[in-house]
């Protein structure tokens, strides 16, 4: 059985206070949940103070980025090191985000994602296609090449480790979700193809939904069977909202 994952994605968003006190409201309201596992990922400077408030909690710690070396002149990056250090169990890989703005691949993905693997910090590794590729129905290859190629040459161990996000680009803060047919349909699309690849670890990847989750649509897109949790932006930077998530509740 996989556990499913209500992951929120703070993106470029609350100072370390701001963060602090999020978490605060929170950990109350979530803290009585244990079917599903629970993950914030704020900005790197909000982590530490982060951190200290969810000590003793049912909520995780995750980074947005990293860096694959493990130290030196490389200005502006951060390491595994350093994001398990400040208590980061997971951290977000190849977001469409950064595909777009900061120029990543599907090489720097894979690259990320093993450095994060030997660290021993889950990687939640993003795929997912643009409105015109959706629009050319080249969906299935964009995704079966992304998957393939930021996925590639980790153990039989690692592949089970793994958090696999499908975030459709189309769907990221528009306000439009994919339908819950439509996500499926690329869920178990992802599962064949990481079968292909790693045989029985595709049974035990976790593979989460993301774009524009929110607490309307979270309980039809998670009675699906191939989707194992969400990727959270927007409905994630309020408790009220999260905690609705967490819950499946509107
Ligand atoms: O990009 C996302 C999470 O990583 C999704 O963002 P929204 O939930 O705001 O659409």
């Amino acid at each position: 059985m996989r556990k499913p994952l209500m992951a929120g994605n703070w993106k470029m968003n609350k100072t370390v206070s701001e963060s602090v006190s999020i978490i605060k409201a929170l950990k109350g309201a979530v803290g009585g949940v244990s079917d599903v596992e629970i993950l914030i990922c704020p900005a790197f400077t909000a982590l530490y103070e982060v951190n200290n408030e969810i000590k003793g909690s049912n909520i995780n710690l995750g980074a947005q980025n990293l860096f694959w070396e493990a130290k030196g002149a490389f200005t502006g990056e951060i390491s595994t090191a350093m994001i398990r250090d400040a208590g980061c169990s997971y951290v977000i890989v190849g977001h469409s985000e950064r595909r777009q703005y900061f120029g990543e691949t599907d090489k720097t993905v894979n690259k990320k994602t093993k450095a994060a693997l030997a660290a021993d910090i889950t990687p939640i590794v993003c795929v997912g296609e643009t409105l015109k590729e959706r629009e050319n129905n080249v969906t299935f290859s964009v995704i079966e090449k992304q998957v393939r190629d930021g996925l590639a040459d980790i153990t039989l161990q690692q592949a089970s480790l793994t958090v696999i996000a499908y975030e459709p680009v189309w769907a990221i803060g528009t306000g439009k979700t994919a339908t819950p047919d439509q996500a499926q349909e690329v869920h178990s699309f992802i599962r064949k193809i990481y079968a292909q690849m790693y045989k029985e670890s595709a049974e035990k990847v976790r593979i989460l939904y993301g774009g524009s989750v929110n607490p309307g649509n979270v309980s039809d897109l998670m009675k699906k069977s191939d989707i194992d949790g969400g990727l959270v932006g927007g409905a994630s930077l309020e408790a009220e909202s999260f905690t609705k998530l967490v819950k499946y509740s509107k």
